[in-house]
């Protein structure tokens, strides 16, 4: 990926709204209201023991895209690579339990997103031939993902931040908006949300209140 590519990627990161069936009441209005105040990407991510499979969740993958794409914003899916290819997704993105990046890489090919969770400069650099751009966190404590490890700040980003100046950075974890611009400052690209705006009774009110930052 040039590094023009890199400038661009990173500007979508900027507020990168991350969402499933399990977090939000009503999903498809809940993305739709949060595109329409200034999400810049969008994460279809489907888990938990009440998540959708199978044709319902290709079905939801489908409205969420064209959403997406009515609002000229990267719709991304979490794990799922078949389901990314079946339906050409932008991109995917990948924890470190799910297939490796290298074969997540050569599965999607050079033009599609490619979204690596580290929580190590060594998963930093297994990551880098193959990333697009990295997650980073828990930055704080968060309700929104059972297994997301011990909460770290923004030591990590500012460690990759120094090793790799170009390299898009996304924070993640219990964010809020009085959180983001420590968070910016101290070298991410962007943050992404999940439950501060699916979770919120005015979901409008909440992503605007990222979005003006
Ligand atoms: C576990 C995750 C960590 N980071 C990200 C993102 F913000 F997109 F980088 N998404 C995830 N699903
Ligand atoms: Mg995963």
């Amino acid at each position: 990926m040039t590094s023009c590519t890199k400038q661009v990627l990173a500007k979508q990161l900027r507020l990168y709204f991350v969402c499933g069936t399990t977090d939000a009441s009503d999903l498809v209005t809940t993305v739709k209201t949060a595109l329409r105040c200034g999400v810049t990407c969008f994460q279809f991510r489907e888990k938990g023991k009440d998540a959708l499979y199978g044709d319902e969740k290709e079905a939801m993958a489908r409205t969420l895209q064209h959403e997406c794409r009515e609002a000229k914003v990267p719709f991304i899916i979490n794990d799922d690579v078949e389901l990314a290819l079946a339906i050409d997704a932008d991109g995917i993105h990948v924890g470190q339990d799910d297939l490796p990046a290298k074969q997540v890489r050569e599965r999607l090919g050079p033009d599609k997103w490619l979204g690596v969770s580290v929580h190590t400069m060594e998963e930093v650099s297994a990551a880098l031939p193959f990333a697009d751009y990295v997650g980073i966190g828990p930055i704080h404590e968060t309700r929104s993902k059972l297994d997301a490890g011990i909460v770290r700040g923004t030591e990590l980003i500012q460690q990759v931040r120094r090793h790799y100046p170009l390299l898009p950075i996304v924070g993640i974890g219990g964010i809020r908006p009085d959180h983001v611009p420590a968070i910016i400052d101290d070298g991410a690209d962007g943050v992404a949300v999940i439950s501060a705006i699916a979770s919120a009774p005015d979901v409008a009110e909440a992503t605007r209140r990222f979005a003006c930052l």
